[in-house]
């Protein structure tokens, strides 16, 4: 029998980024506050509409409508782009999240080492990259506007975090993942299976910016965490529904480093639908996910933990991930929990998902 969750409510901090030029310092101020002690906000008057945001859910849900042999034309690869179904195991699990996402950014990541573009062709769907690209551009400068004002509460210059972020770059990293958790049966649910949707994590990012959809509830949070150092753990959570206009926003590990651990990287998952009241349905999502180049100097204003670059920074988490992931699937393979999964694509892959 599944364990009834632990919920806790806790207010999610909610800025306006209205009148931003002449309200910089107050926002700065409600930002670092809701930094400080959750980790998790949501920002309203952004200035994307949600016709901007019908239009590239609606570019989603048409790719994700494609058959299989078309999807699999833009397969995931280790620069953190590409279609992957079903493929992220989170160390929290152990098992693959019951979700296909599909990674795109805006420079030279998008062609595959074979030299073949990742962008699907828009003969399958139309205008898709057009939609999805122009859709980058305004959360870029939605992100760029909470990268001041974080680079002002840290007391760095302000454009300190906007230029290792420039999207401009051929070498940019920032990641659009578009998201689609599938529907997952009742009756598995009170036969205590479960399917996992983004099993419990911390982003490993700087700063990801969230798009849900009405009716597609499933998002929770857990605060909490104290040192980057240490892996996030958790069991106390706070649901996160849907709220109209409003982007949600959390603060990935790289941030929290770069700040010393006073900004904190929170434990977040899509809940597994599993107790009455759970929604089974499918849900859209999508993701942008903040990163700075791999040549970006990691270093918080007290040096809490040593310099290091973007690029050491994500092969550290990496190990991390990758080294909590086998010791979970050891304790499951040593009769700790149910079927493990084989040591196939399934491990390797979803350690270097940026986004865990
Ligand atoms: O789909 C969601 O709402 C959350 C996804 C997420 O947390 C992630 O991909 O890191
Ligand atoms: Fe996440």
């Amino acid at each position: 029998m599944v364990e009834k969750t632990k919920y806790v409510e806790r207010p999610l901090p909610k800025i306006s980024l209205a009148n931003f030029d002449s309200r910089i310092d107050e926002i700065t101020a409600q930002l670092v506050d809701a930094a400080e002690n959750v980790g998790f906000f949501a920002i309203v008057d952004h200035g994307i509409t949600q016709a901007e945001q019908d239009a590239v859910f609606g570019a989603s849900q048409s790719f994700f409508s494609l058959p299989d042999e078309i999807k699999s034309t833009v397969p995931w690869n280790p620069q953190n782009v590409g279609y992957e179904n079903r493929s992220q195991v989170r160390p929290s699990t152990g098992a693959p999240d019951s979700k296909e996402s599909y990674q795109l950014q805006f420079g030279e990541n998008m062609v595959a080492p074979s030299g073949k573009s990742l962008w699907v062709d828009d003969e399958h769907v139309p205008g898709f990259r057009e939609t999805c690209q122009t859709f980058m551009r305004r959360v870029q400068s939605v992100g760029e506007k909470l990268m001041l004002c974080f680079a002002r509460g840290l007391g760095f210059p302000d454009d300190y975090f906007v230029q290792f972020h420039d999207a401009t770059n051929p070498k940019a990293q920032s990641v659009l993942r578009l998201l689609h958790y599938y529907a997952t049966p009742e009756s598995a649910a009170a036969e205590g299976k479960i399917y996992h949707r983004a099993g419990a994590h911390a982003d490993w990012g700087f700063l990801t910016l969230l798009f849900q959809r009405e009716g597609q509830s499933g998002l929770e949070i857990c605060p909490g965490r104290e040192v980057v150092t240490k892996f996030a753990v958790g069991d106390t959570w706070t649901k996160v529904p849907f709220e109209s206009g409003a982007i949600v926003c959390n603060i990935g590990d790289l941030l929290m480093s770069w700040s010393d651990d006073r900004f904190k990287s929170t434990y977040h998952r899509v809940k597994a639908p599993c107790e009455p009241g759970d929604y089974f349905g499918e849900r859209y999502s999508i993701a942008f996910f903040n990163q700075p180049r791999k040549d970006a100097l990691i270093q918080g204003p007290k040096k809490k933990y040593p310099l290091v670059t973007g690029e050491q920074f994500i092969a550290e988490a990496m190990a991390t991930h990758f080294a909590a992931l086998q010791a979970k699937l050891k304790s499951q393979s040593s009769g700790g929990g149910p079927s493990s999964p084989k040591e196939n694509g399934h491990v390797a892959t979803p350690s270097v998902q940026a986004a865990a």
